[in-house]
């Protein structure tokens, strides 16, 4: 059993190509996944009764195979199934089970109850009856555990197909599903583990993993570390939070034609200027924090687009970019928009979060960062990383400008990629909250981020 960090993520299509590529039999697959299941329910289900709710398909078929392990290992166990297997699998499960197989209407509930009704084969809601029955039977349940998913959502989109009271424990088998990471689904599953059956995942998406950064080279000078210009605006709040962000990571950070005094004496300022990104030691812009909407703002963005330099476009500057300018630029660019901003990007991009954070990045060749309580960042390349905690208390203002400047900092960076300074930031930024804890504000963040960096191990 696995905790999902850094894990490659399958649709329900690469679940079953990746199954057909393995060479083991369907069969065998079930039989691993059944014996793996029994032995996680067996070891925290204390003993006690174990329900082992059954739907038609393979996601049933597991939980035959389950039932009679946990039966064979003295648990004791009943069986309620929805209808009879649909399956040739499900159906050689069935068979191997031993007990009487009760109508899910007429079960009387049990402390730990097992959902093996519908995995990655769900394509619509679940029948009400069946719904209230499994509302009914978990509110009297200790511990609810998915086999695969939560029955009622969709693998790929994540979204509810129907109402589901929540699991503690939803095991996945072989591969974390998008479902596991994005909302509404994600808060259903509860803590997300994973079973390995044998199956080798490959795809373009990952679990976003733990943040692994280095100290310094020993050799290393304030510019080797990388120099961050952070273009300030309007708001000068708004760029100093982004600025101050960045001085934990960068070794140099310049804030340009900021109006504030209330900075770290360790941030260099400059006036704004046409030319004040003509500096070749910049390694990275941030730009849009606080930026503002007017004619300046325009020019300002304008400058930085116009520069060789790799790029941070967050905030104001994303309601006056168009990503087309981007696709001319050599330095790679990264995005930051939550949804509002991502929809006045991309207005005719559609799909699950997944898809179009993909096809936005596809598109304006940059990597972008679809923000919300389930990030994602999406590469050119097709190559997507998938937030896997999320602290609710990092939604206050200012987060969002020190995301930025950590994620311009890691970018100006020694050794990077857009993808991965992006990753990185989004894991610190999100450990900073975890550490900084309830009713932080955005600078606290900031004060959290030497312990964060810690735990990345640098
Ligand atoms: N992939 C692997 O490596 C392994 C996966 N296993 C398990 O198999 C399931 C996937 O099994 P599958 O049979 O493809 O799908 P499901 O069990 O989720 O259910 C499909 C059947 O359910 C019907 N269906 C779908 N939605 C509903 C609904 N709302 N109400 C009633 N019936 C529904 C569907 O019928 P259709 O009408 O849609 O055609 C199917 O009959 C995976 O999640 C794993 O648990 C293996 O056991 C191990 C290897
Ligand atoms: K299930």
């Amino acid at each position: 059993m696995r905790p999902i960090d850094g894990l490659t993520v399958l649709t329900a299509a690469e679940m079953r190509t990746a199954e057909q590529a393995s060479g083991v039999d369907e069969a065998a697959l079930m039989d691993r996944a059944g014996a793996a299941i029994a032995e996680v329910v067996r070891r925290i289900g204390g003993g006690q009764e174990v329900l082992v709710l059954c739907g038609p398909g393979n996601n049933g078929g597991d939980g035959y195979v389950a039932a009679s392990a946990l039966r064979q290992a003295g648990i004791p166990v009943r069986v309620a199934a929805l209808s009879d297997p649909r399956t040739d699998l499900a159906r050689r499960a069935r068979a191997g089970w031993a007990g009487p197989v009760e109508p899910i209407a007429e079960a009387s509930a049990a402390p730990v109850l097992l959902d093996a009704l519908f995995g990655t084969g769900l394509s619509r809601g679940l029948d009400e009856p069946v719904v209230e029955s499994l509302h009914a039977l978990s509110i009297r349940a200790v511990l609810t555990i998915a086999v695969d998913l939560p029955s009622g959502v969709a693998t790929d989109s994540g979204a509810l197909l129907s109402a589901y009271p929540g699991a503690a424990l939803t095991l996945a088998l072989g591969a974390p599903k998008p479902a596991h990471l994005l909302l509404p689904a994600a808060p259903l599953c509860g803590t997300v583990r994973v079973l390995d059956i044998g199956i080798a995942a490959r795809s373009q998406a990952s679990v976003l993993p733990v943040a692994s950064l280095r100290s310094p080279a020993v050799d290393a000078h304030k510019f080797s570390r990388g120099m961050v210009a952070v273009v300030a605006g309007r708001m000068p709040g708004a760029s100093a939070l982004a600025a101050s962000a960045a001085a934990r990571v960068a070794g140099y950070v310049l804030l340009i034609g900021s109006a504030t005094d209330r900075l770290p004496h360790a941030i260099v300022r400059r006036r704004w200027a046409e030319d004040a990104l003509f500096d070749p030691r910049i390694g990275a812009v941030v730009i849009g924090p606080g930026l503002g909407p007017d004619e300046e703002a325009r020019a300002k963005l304008n400058a930085a687009l116009a520069s060789d330099h790799a790029l941070v476009i967050d905030g104001d500057a994303l309601r006056l970019l168009d990503p087309a300018r981007l696709r001319s630029r050599a330095s790679p660019a990264i995005l930051t928009p939550h949804e509002g901003e991502f929809a006045h990007l991309f207005p005719d991009v559609k799909g699950s979060k997944i898809d179009r954070a993909r096809t936005a990045a596809g598109e304006s060749g940059a990597t972008v960062v679809l923000k919300g309580p389930d990030t994602i960042i999406a590469a050119p390349t097709g190559e997507v990383r998938l937030a896997a905690r999320h602290v609710p208390w990092l939604a206050t203002a200012g987060s969002g400008d020190v995301l930025a400047g950590l994620t311009g900092a890691l970018l100006a960076g020694p050794d990077t990629t857009a993808l991965a300074a992006a990753s990185s930031a989004v894991w610190l930024h999100t450990e900073a909250a975890r550490i900084a804890g309830p009713a932080l504000i955005a600078d606290d963040l900031t004060l959290a981020l030497p312990a964060a960096i810690a735990q990345a191990g640098a």
